[in-house]
């Protein structure tokens, strides 16, 4: 599946956005892609998934135990892409703003690929793999839908994204003009 097949998929369900958004980062941003718009499709989420699933399985080696999705993002693409690995698919979610595996237990040394839906900074991926890793948990991969940075986000283990879409994002006191002159909107679940 090339990138073009992925953001068709995106702009067919609407998912492209374009405005002035604050992102998980805190970085700003005039283009969104609002992931929720795709998986409230399962044959959308399906065909991306599986094709994520194959991406996986072609790079990873070895085992996977665990699928572990990032919420509220990762939930959907993380269950989706479990069912085409045939492994058991959880979550982490947010206690007071840390990840942490609430609903779950994990074997020490388990072997688990996070599966997230967008990348910016890889900020969120970085804090899933700390909390599995506190938990003895080994990340042997993080993958995602679409990579924002387009390959120059290093989050310490392979990330294997089913698209690369480089995206314009600024720091809150360097905005163009043109972005500044519209009012910001925060879509993401991070600190609410
Ligand atoms: O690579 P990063 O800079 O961390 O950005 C990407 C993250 O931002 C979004 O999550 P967000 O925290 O906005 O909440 P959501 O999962 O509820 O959409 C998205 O789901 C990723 O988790
Ligand atoms: O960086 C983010 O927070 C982000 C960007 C994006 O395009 N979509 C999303 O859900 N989150
Ligand atoms: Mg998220």
């Amino acid at each position: 599946m090339q990138t073009s097949d992925v953001l068709d998929i995106f702009r067919s369900a609407g998912a492209v956005l374009e405005g002035h958004f604050i992102l998980t980062s805190g970085l700003r941003s005039p283009t969104f892609l609002q992931k929720a718009r795709v998986f409230m499709h399962a044959d959308k989420t399906e065909v991306l998934c599986k094709a994520l699933a194959e991406k996986i399985r072609a790079e990873v080696k070895g085992d996977i135990d665990y699928v572990v999705g990032p919420a509220i993002g990762g939930l959907i693409p993380a269950y989706e892409t479990s069912r085409h690995l045939k492994v058991p698919a959880i979550w982490v979610e947010r206690e007071q703003g840390t990840f942490r595996l609430r609903r779950f237990e994990i074997e020490k040394g388990a072997r688990v690929v996070i599966v997230e839906d967008i990348v910016t900074t890889g900020l969120s991926i970085r804090e899933t793999i700390a909390c599995l890793r506190e938990l003895g948990a080994e990340v042997v991969a993080a993958a995602c839908i679409i990579d924002r940075s387009a390959g120059k986000t290093d989050v310490g283990v392979p990330l294997i994204a089913l698209a690369e879409y480089e995206v314009p994002a600024y720091p809150a006191d360097q905005l163009p003009p043109e972005l500044a002159a519209i009012p910001a909107v925060k879509p993401g679940s991070r600190n609410i």
